[in-house]
């Protein structure tokens, strides 16, 4: 993988670098896409001018919106496309039965100079059918850039769409972080979970390489092992197992009964804090939490009392809280959240507030995240209340465990105090659906439209090289996508045009845009045409996400039943659609149909016919 950038693609020269994960190459494809290769090239058809439509069919998760992910490692593939020496001598070993050594000679100066590439921009809204990228040029290079494309798009896009659905059920004012990289599906799920979760609407990741690759906020707390790796005494000889395996250690070693890593609060080494403002030292903070954690214990809190806490776990959030003064977090469900964790994390914090700092919070990772964070934001409370410490109240609560959209939907249905969400497997693994099922289709060759046929009509897709819109309503809200044939006019704002369904004839409104926003850009055209949109760095493009899911209609984004966003096609390119449709039919030449004096007449199917409606598209 590259090296460090600050959170958007670094380009030199005007130079396109090349995709993130060096697997991204030529060969990171199907076989067929070079067997298809080859029989275009032995057919002379290679360098047949083909229109390609990247697009999936429909929105995951039972929604009706996606995000579009994934472009900026598409470009980045498509700009430097080139097969290696070494490349070229394992496709000569690789094609079933062989090759002719001419094919291989074309491979060689395959690049991607003949193509261009529109999208739609990273991080938009999208919705099924509608072109996110369409890819022109040679069909025998377009071909293989198929599996590739729809690859760094399906998962990207899935994530995304997985990261602003948590993002919206959460809430904007909660913080969201990835934690999903132990559970991730590979190095580069785990890298592309991150990036794309961002992007998404995640505030930050748990990943370190994510965060020096795309400059993403980290964060994090720590674990369970981290408190349970301090033990006192007193545990150490009420345990037979411990002591049973101290024997042992101590006869070998004939060592002290007291073993170096049995750390009390009064065993830590280094107990001197400097204060915040560097003004003064604490020679003894563990002492000093002892005796907040005394006060806290003998003060009668307006929410009641609490006996002995965990003193292994006290003696671990001070060490926490010595190594990081500015930034203490403590995870409190390794003994007994009420009991233990969150009266010890007062004490830490208070200490802590002695000498200038603010403890930022705890993390809670097992039981009823509900009951247990309204307990622990009464407890900070109480604390705010009865020692006087303004602001204590607000600390900040994290939740995780097995957390997903729905625990999220729950949660808030219960009522909660939790602050910040720490959300991994469920998140990162799209556990709910694992694929979006995004799909390239030859659209057009030699300026003949195409399409593919279906006995499911949601496979048909839609045929012509396109253009594309999205049309705003009165409200700001977008009201319908519109594909239209590459030579009609632009819709204008403030002029009705007629939209209609591409395969229901019933199905059709007029609209009066209010705004006209064109969806294809242009961001690939040749290595040496410069005149492209710019790839934006990772905050941009989550910028862009957020706004647009801002401006998309409520019922179009709600969890249960959302209303189905209006994907349409003008008048004249339904009209094409069903006539090609019917044109394609298996046996049209020998197809009969009635006229209206009860002659059976043939249909006619010869591209003229189809040459002659494209003039008027
Ligand atoms: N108030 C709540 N409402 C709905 N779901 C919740 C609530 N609180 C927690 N959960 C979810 O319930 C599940 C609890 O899982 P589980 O019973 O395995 O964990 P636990 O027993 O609390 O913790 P562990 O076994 O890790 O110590 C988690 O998926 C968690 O996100
Ligand atoms: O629950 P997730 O959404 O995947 O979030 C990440 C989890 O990873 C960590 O623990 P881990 O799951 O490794 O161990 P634990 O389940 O025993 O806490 C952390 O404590 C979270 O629980
Ligand atoms: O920092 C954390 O708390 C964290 C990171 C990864 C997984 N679980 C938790
Ligand atoms: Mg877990």
């Amino acid at each position: 993988m590259e090296e460090r950038r600050e959170n958007g693609p670094m380009m030199t020269d005007g130079l396109i670098p090349s995709p993130t994960n060096p697997m991204v190459n030529p060969l990171l494809t199907d076989l067929y896409q070079y067997t298809m290769a080859y029989a275009y090239w032995k057919a002379g058809k290679h360098n047949e001018r083909a229109v390609f439509d990247l697009f999936f069919r429909r929105s995951p998760f039972g929604g009706e919106y996606t995000v579009f992910a994934g472009l900026e490692e598409c470009i980045r593939f498509i700009a430097n496309f080139k097969f290696t020496a070494e490349d070229i001598d394992f496709l000569r070993g690789a094609l079933p039965g062989g090759c002719e050594e001419g094919f291989l000679d074309y491979l060689r100066q395959v690049d991607c100079s003949e193509v261009e590439v529109y999208a739609i921009p990273e991080g938009s809204v999208v919705f099924p059918k509608v072109p996110l990228i369409r890819v022109e040029g040679p069909v025998a290079v377009a071909q293989l850039l198929e599996t590739t494309l729809v690859n760094l798009v399906n998962y990207a896009s899935l994530v995304a769409t997985n990261a602003a659905r948590h993002r919206r059920v959460a809430g904007n004012s909660k913080t969201l972080l990835e934690f999903g990289l132990r559970r991730a599906q590979g190095p580069d799920g785990g890298i592309s979970a991150s990036r794309y979760c961002y992007m998404g609407g995640f505030d930050a990741t748990s990943n370190v390489a994510a965060g020096r690759l795309f400059g993403i906020p980290l964060k994090g707390t720590h674990s369970h092992a981290f408190v349970s790796s301090f033990m006192v005494r007193k545990d150490f000889y009420c345990c037979p197992t411990v002591i049973m395996h101290h024997m042992i250690w101590c006869h070998a070693r004939t060592a002290s009964l007291t073993s170096p890593d049995m750390q009390s609060p009064d065993e830590i080494v280094e107990k001197l804090l400097r204060s915040a403002d560097a003004s003064t030292t604490c020679e003894d903070f563990v002492s000093l939490v002892q005796s907040w954690l005394r006060k806290i214990q003998r003060t009668r809190l307006s929410i009641g009392g609490f006996g002995e806490t965990n003193l292994s776990e006290l003696a671990a959030f001070t060490s926490y809280a010595l190594a990081f003064p500015d930034n203490f977090l403590a995870l409190v469900d390794t003994y007994d959240v009420l009991r233990s964790g969150i009266p010890n994390f007062c004490a830490v914090a208070l200490a802590l507030r002695d000498l200038g700092y603010t403890a930022i919070g705890i993390r809670l990772d097992s039981g009823d995240l509900a009951y247990l964070s309204g307990e622990a934001r009464k407890f900070f409370q109480a604390i705010e209340k009865d020692f006087g410490v303004p602001g204590f109240g607000k600390t900040s609560i994290t939740a995780s465990n097995d957390l997903n959209e729905e625990t999220l939907d729950h949660l808030n249905k219960q009522g909660h105090e939790i602050d910040a969400f720490g959300i991994g497997t469920y998140l990162v693994t799209c556990y709910s659906q694992p694929a979006l099922g995004c799909v390239f289709k030859l659209v057009e060759i030699n300026n003949q439209p195409r399409m593919k046929l279906s006995e499911d009509v949601s496979k048909v897709s839609i045929p012509c090289k396109k253009q594309c819109y999205r049309l705003y309503g009165k409200e700001g809200y977008a009201l319908v996508d519109l594909m239209i044939g590459e030579n009609e006019a632009a819709p204008k704002v403030g002029e009705r045009i007629l939209c209609r369904h591409p395969f229901n004839e019933s199905k059709r409104a007029y609209v009066v845009p209010q705004r006209v926003e064109e969806l294809l850009k242009c961001f690939w055209r040749g290595s040496t045409d410069k005149s492209r949109e710019e790839l934006l760095p990772l905050t941009d493009v989550r910028a862009r996400c957020m706004m647009q899911l801002e401006q998309m209609r409520p019922d179009h984004m709600r969890r249960l039943n959302p209303t189905p966003y209006k994907v349409s096609v003008s008048a004249k390119l339904y009209d094409f659609i069903h006539f090609l449709w019917l044109n394609e039919a298996p046996n049209l030449q020998d197809l009969k149909f009635w006229t209206s004096d009860g002659n059976q007449q043939k249909r006619t199917t010869s591209s003229d016919s189809q040459r002659s409606f494209l003039i008027e598209l």
